[in-house]
């Protein structure tokens, strides 16, 4: 007998997101975050789905080693611990898979190390992916663990997009090109996008909006990502909760020839303390609209700031394509930022973009068109699930490929 529950995990630099979905119908049995790891006021929420009733946990926890095994302790007292015969595989999000991974990938000993040499490349995200890895294989040695990885959707770029006009020498010798992230969430967002139109992936051109703390646009044809935002990390591109986004590469010569800064301060300072936390004080956007509502100036900016380059990706993106049948917004503020739509698409009527005010203010879980009835191009919210696509691409390959694990090394 076979199971058929997967744990998936998407840990991030300081917090692990997780959910256990029986595959059998897709349905959820557990979910949780462990956030501010590290810190000492770390807090755990989980929730059962059977009973709907969360349970909290605050007080240090030290690593990301620790959050899972207080995870582990959490579905056990549900009865779903990580021993149950019916856990098939556990999926996990890697961030960074370079050029090699393409496809969702079974985790061994050499797997793991090559998410470990392209740690220099995703260094907030990539080491706490492969914390979570180990400690799920020390818990359950005998279970695949698969890598479902956010750079694979965007493999499909052509190299006219994914490369930068560098030289190619140095440029090839260090692996640099632009990968693009968010990949398991565009995926899911413009397949359900078709889905919403009623036509097939591979009739529609789609802009994907993913707008959370972290941000990315993309651009894909007939099911295929031809251009996305985020580039060799996860810092180009939008402007995000805290990372700059788009910006001159030579404002790090001057901050470290003028301003005497370090490598690693310019670093901390374009990913951690830039984007709207930089420009305002805030990233998260429900403070931000609920000042811009009060009239502070700089919030004001900090939002213009963030709508004018969605605003200049959205009509990038329509050129790459050419035909766009429709732009959708997902993930925390894509989701439920109602006045973000609105700007985003203000003024474009003669690119066939609208929002119809009263559609966009409703709010709500499922798929829906927020643009006027019979708008040339669609405007969409489309809720993003990472973990269920995780959780879709980690069981069919378990399937496809047998329910063992590799044999584990070291
Ligand atoms: N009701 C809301 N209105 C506006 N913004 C929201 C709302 N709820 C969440 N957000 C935004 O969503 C962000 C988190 O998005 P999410 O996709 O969960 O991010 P991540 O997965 O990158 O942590 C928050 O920082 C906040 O800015
Ligand atoms: C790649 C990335 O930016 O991820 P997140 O939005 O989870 O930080
Ligand atoms: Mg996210």
């Amino acid at each position: 007998m076979t199971g058929t529950r997967v744990l998936v995990l998407n840990s991030g630099s300081s917090s692990v997101k997780y959910q256990l979905l029986d595959m059998s119908d897709s349905s959820r049995l557990a979910q949780g975050l462990v956030e501010r790891i590290g810190e000492q006021t770390s807090r755990l929420k989980h929730t059962p789905l059977a009973t709907g009733e969360s349970r909290e946990r605050s007080g240090p926890i030290h690593d990301h080693d620790a959050a899972l095994k207080a995870v582990a302790e959490e579905l056990a007292q549900d009865g779903l611990g990580l021993d149950s015969p019916e856990l098939a595989a556990i999926g996990h999000r890697v961030v960074h898979g370079g050029k090699h991974f393409t496809e969702p990938t079974v985790i061994d000993d050499a797997v793991l190390a090559e998410i470990e040499r392209l740690i220099p490349v995703a260094p907030l995200h990539n080491p706490a992916n492969l914390t979570g890895i180990r400690t799920a294989r020390a818990l359950r040695p005998d279970l695949p663990q698969v890598a479902v990885f956010d750079t694979a959707f965007h493999t499909t770029m052509p190299e006219s997009a994914a490369r930068y006009a560098i030289d190619v020498k140095t440029a090839d010798e260090h692996r640099i090109r632009r990968y693009g992230f968010h990949g398991t969430s565009h995926a899911y967002v413009s397949r359900a996008t078709a889905a919403l139109l009623g036509r097939a992936p591979e009739e529609v051109n789609v802009i994907v909006l993913h707008l959370g703390n972290g941000a990315s646009a993309s651009a894909v044809r007939g099911g295929k990502c031809v251009d996305t935002s985020m580039g060799l990390t996860p810092l180009e591109g939008l402007v995000m909760g805290t990372r700059s986004g788009d910006a001159d590469p030579a404002v790090i010569f001057h901050l470290a020839r003028v301003g005497g800064m370090s490598i690693d301060e310019i670093d901390t300072l374009l990913n951690k303390k830039s984007g709207l936390i930089g420009l305002c004080g805030d990233n998260d956007m429900r403070e931000i609209r609920r000042r811009v509502d009060e009239g502070d100036e700089q919030a004001k900016l900090a939002f213009d700031i963030y709508i004018h380059r969605l605003k200049k990706y959205i009509g990038a993106y329509y050129a790459v394509l050419g035909r766009v049948d429709a732009v959708v917004f997902t993930a925390g503020v894509g989701e439920n930022a109602a006045p973000v739509r609105a700007a985003a698409v203000a003024d474009l009527e003669s690119l066939g973009l609208a929002v119809d005010d009263e559609l966009n203010a409703v709010r709500g879980d499922e798929p829906r068109l927020i643009s006027p009835a019979g708008a040339r191009v669609k405007v969409a919210v489309v809720p993003t699930d990472e973990e269920l696509e995780i959780a879709t691409q980690t069981y069919a390959l378990v399937e496809s490929n047998g329910y063992a694990a590799p044999p584990q090394g070291n």
